[in-house]
């Protein structure tokens, strides 16, 4: 365990090489995903499941809005919200999410509905709200910093599915477009305030923690996945079924 007092160069660094080793785009799943060798059925559970990670986003940052103790925090924050539930129906990150699942031909009511999820996405989730409601701002800020590697993987991931992908066209991955610039204003913001406000040898191992766990979130995700729809017969009962 730690014990010295890092300064913030030396924190950011160890952020940062925390992602280098833990971040999913190391995970074989995303691999699997990004150079073609998924089918259209296993790509439509990638996107089935990762629904209610971002139909989460909003809730959990949310419960952290509610407990942020200054204007100018809550209006940096409340931009998230924006950005995922939009301004109006059909607008913002969760609408453009069923835009892709539409593209995948998935039915827009089953996947809204929750009812295929696999239970270690459901966990996953769940997982990562309660933790940004139940641990210290500090903390839950820093749970988001995977944000700091996703532009990289998110221009992995689409050159790479639109390569490989016959199903896949640019509109239907109209997601990602916008986080390339949300995702690291989002990012440095919460960078700034980890760099500024981890001042004892405790809130910078809680922090580091925060990124840990949070990356542990994301790859069980494609844990999960990786083990339903790759093996045959491992799918869950009740659990989404490619036709
Ligand atoms: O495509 C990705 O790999 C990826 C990763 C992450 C992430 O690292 O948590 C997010 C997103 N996308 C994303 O689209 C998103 O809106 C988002 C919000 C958050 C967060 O923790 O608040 N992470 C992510």
């Amino acid at each position: 365990m730690r014990d010295a007092l890092l300064s913030p160069e030396s924190l950011e660094a160890e952020l940062r090489a925390i992602g280098a080793e833990r971040y999913h785009n190391l995970h074989p799943f995303h691999r699997a995903l990004h150079d073609g060798r998924l089918n259209r059925g296993q790509v439509q559970a990638w996107a089935l499941n990762r629904y209610y990670y971002q139909a989460s986003i909003p809730a959990k940052d949310a419960t952290l809005l509610a407990r942020l103790p200054t204007a100018a925090l809550r209006r940096e924050w409340r931009r998230r919200l924006e950005d995922h539930d939009g301004d109006a129906p059909g607008t913002g990150g969760v609408a453009r999410w069923l835009h892709l699942t539409d593209g995948l031909g998935l039915d827009r009511a089953y996947v809204e509905s929750l009812e295929g999820l696999l239970p270690g996405t459901r966990f996953a989730v769940e997982a990562y709200v309660h933790f940004v409601r139940d641990r210290t701002v500090l903390a839950a800020i820093a749970s988001s910093l995977t944000e700091l590697f996703s532009p990289t993987i998110i221009s992995e991931r689409v050159s790479g599915m639109l390569r490989n992908y016959d199903f896949i066209t640019q509109d239907t991955l109209a997601y990602f477009t916008p986080r390339l610039t949300q995702a690291p204003r989002d990012s440095d913001f919460a960078l700034a305030y980890v760099k500024e406000h981890a001042r004892t040898v405790e809130q910078q191992r809680a922090v580091l923690g925060a990124l840990k766990f949070k990356c542990g979130v994301l790859w069980s995700m494609l844990d999960a996945l990786d083990y339903a729809y790759v093996t045959p017969g491992n799918i869950p009962p009740g659990a989404f079924r490619p036709s």
